[in-house]
This record gives C-alpha cells, sequence and structure tokens, in this order.
C-alpha cells in the first residue's frame, strides 16, 4: 500500500498563544513542524497543509526534505479537504491525517493505525475515559453529569483507504472536529487503536513544557546526537 500523510498546520494556534503560530514555536530545540515530519519520514509521501502567510516559516521548516506544501482552508476540515483534492493526482492508497500540534506521536500509534488499514477502510487512535464527566453551568458549577462507559478522547493520525476519506469530505458539509465524524457520515467502517498519553495535542501555553519533556525523553539519545 502506498501511504501518503497529510499533516494539517493552517491553524492560527490563538489558544496558545504567542508571537508566533504554535507550529512554528521551538520546542525541545526544533520546532513543533520539524518533530511532526520527523515522526512520518518513513511514509511514501509527506504533504504539510499551511496557511497562505505561513510560506517563509513552512519552507523553512521543512529545507531540503520532500513535502509538498498545500494551502489550507478556514477551519480544520477545509484544510483536510484541501490537502486530499491536492494529493488527487497522484492518489496513495491510504492517507494518515495528522495534526501538526501532535509532535510527540509514538512511532508505534503510527504503525497501529496502518497495520489495522490492512483490513478495515477507517483506523484512528482513542484513549478510554478514565475520569468522571460532568455537564457545567455558565456559572461554573455542575449542572449533571454524563456516563463515560464506552466514550475515548479521539487522537491523529486518523488513518483511511484514501477515496473513500476523499469522496466523504466532498459531501461532507464542512465543520467536523475530527476526520472520523467525516468517514462516518459517509458510512465508513472506523476501527479504534490504541492511542498513547503521550501523544498529546499543544493547544494551550502550558503544553509546550510538557511536549518537551517527552521530546527530550523520547528523542534524547537524537536530540544529544545532533548538538
Ligand atoms: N484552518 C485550520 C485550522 C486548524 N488546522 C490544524 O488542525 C489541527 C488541530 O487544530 P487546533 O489544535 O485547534 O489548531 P489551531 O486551530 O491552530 O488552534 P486554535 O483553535 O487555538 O487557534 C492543528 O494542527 C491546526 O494547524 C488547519 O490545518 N487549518
Ligand atoms: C482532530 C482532533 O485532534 C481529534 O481530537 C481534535 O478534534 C482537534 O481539535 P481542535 O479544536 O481543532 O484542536
Amino acid at each position: 500500500m502506498r501511504q501518503a500523510a497529510l499533516i494539517v498546520a493552517a491553524g492560527r494556534g490563538t489558544r496558545a498563544g504567542g508571537d508566533l503560530p504554535k507550529q512554528w514555536r521551538p520546542v525541545a530545540g526544533r520546532t513543533v513542524t520539524e518533530w511532526t515530519l520527523s515522526r512520518f519520514s518513513h511514509m511514501d509521501e509527506i504533504a504539510l497543509v499551511i496557511h497562505p502567510d505561513d510560506r517563509a516559516a513552512a519552507a523553512e521548516a521543512i529545507g531540503a526534505l520532500p513535502v509538498r506544501l498545500i494551502a489550507g482552508g478556514a477551519d480544520r476540515a477545509a484544510s483536510v479537504r484541501a490537502g486530499l483534492e491536492a494529493l488527487t493526482a497522484a492518489a496513495p492508497d491510504v492517507v494518515l491525517i495528522h495534526d501538526v500540534a501532535r509532535p510527540c506521536v509514538p512511532r508505534a500509534v503510527i504503525d497501529r493505525v496502518v497495520a489495522a488499514l490492512e483490513t478495515v477502510p477507517g483506523a484512528a487512535p482513542g484513549l478510554p475515559v478514565t475520569d468522571a464527566l460532568w455537564q457545567a453551568t455558565p456559572e461554573g458549577r455542575v449542572g449533571g453529569t454524563a456516563r463515560r462507559e464506552g466514550l475515548f478522547r479521539a487522537q491523529t493520525p486518523q488513518g483511511f483507504r484514501f477515496r473513500a476519506i476523499l469522496d466523504a469530505h466532498l459531501v461532507h458539509p464542512g465543520g467536523a472536529a475530527d476526520d472520523v465524524e467525516v468517514a462516518r457520515m459517509a458510512g465508513i467502517d472506523v476501527a479504534i487503536v490504541a492511542g498513547a498519553e503521550d501523544n498529546l495535542k499543544i493547544t494551550g501555553p502550558d503544553d509546550f513544557d510538557r511536549a518537551a519533556r517527552i521530546l527530550e525523553t523520547m528523542d534524547g539519545h537524537t536530540l544529544r546526537q545532533r548538538i
């Protein structure tokens, strides 16, 4: 199977703050984007979906890597759709759609998604919810509770047979929180594979320190070799 990674990086990172969108900020000695791209260097093709304002930053992060740059859209789903449409000319068999904001994704998680795609048309990593769940009131009080059984926290990369997820996005009304939502509306069977707590999405300011600790441990030997 010819495998492509579609890394979505066209967001503005407003919740993370800072003077640069989070994907271009440094963590553990490299930019978030460089770390994330390095996780998928074994793929047959890598496409990076970026905001038009970020072309210079993207070119610097890519360096000499054979990464295709694609212009993103107004929300994550639109960026994914733009990326899938751009890959159509030389369509891969399977595509792994991943948040650039998840630079710590373990190779084992990626491998579990790819392995599952041998037998099912969709596969995505998740973690079971292990805490009690509350519904908050606008005043910050507990207004209700919800059952956790069977609930998972979704992660990426979310992998699919390419044609199936492209067709699903082409008919979806837009605004989906993730690609599993798009796939399910099109009736695509999606297997859950084990995610990883280390596979955090850098969202708020505090996430950079946590990601740095993970990256220095996960890739400490590599980092030391490079310095
Ligand atoms: N128009 C958009 C919006 C988001 N994303 C990507 O979707 C992923 C998950 O989105 P999120 O973590 O929300 O990133 P941002 O939208 O940048 O963050 P914020 O909502 O804080 O602005 C990120 O890798 C982000 O770059 C994208 O490619 N195109
Ligand atoms: C795609 C995702 O990472 C799955 O958990 C999540 O939906 C992205 O959410 P965001 O608000 O766009 O960061």
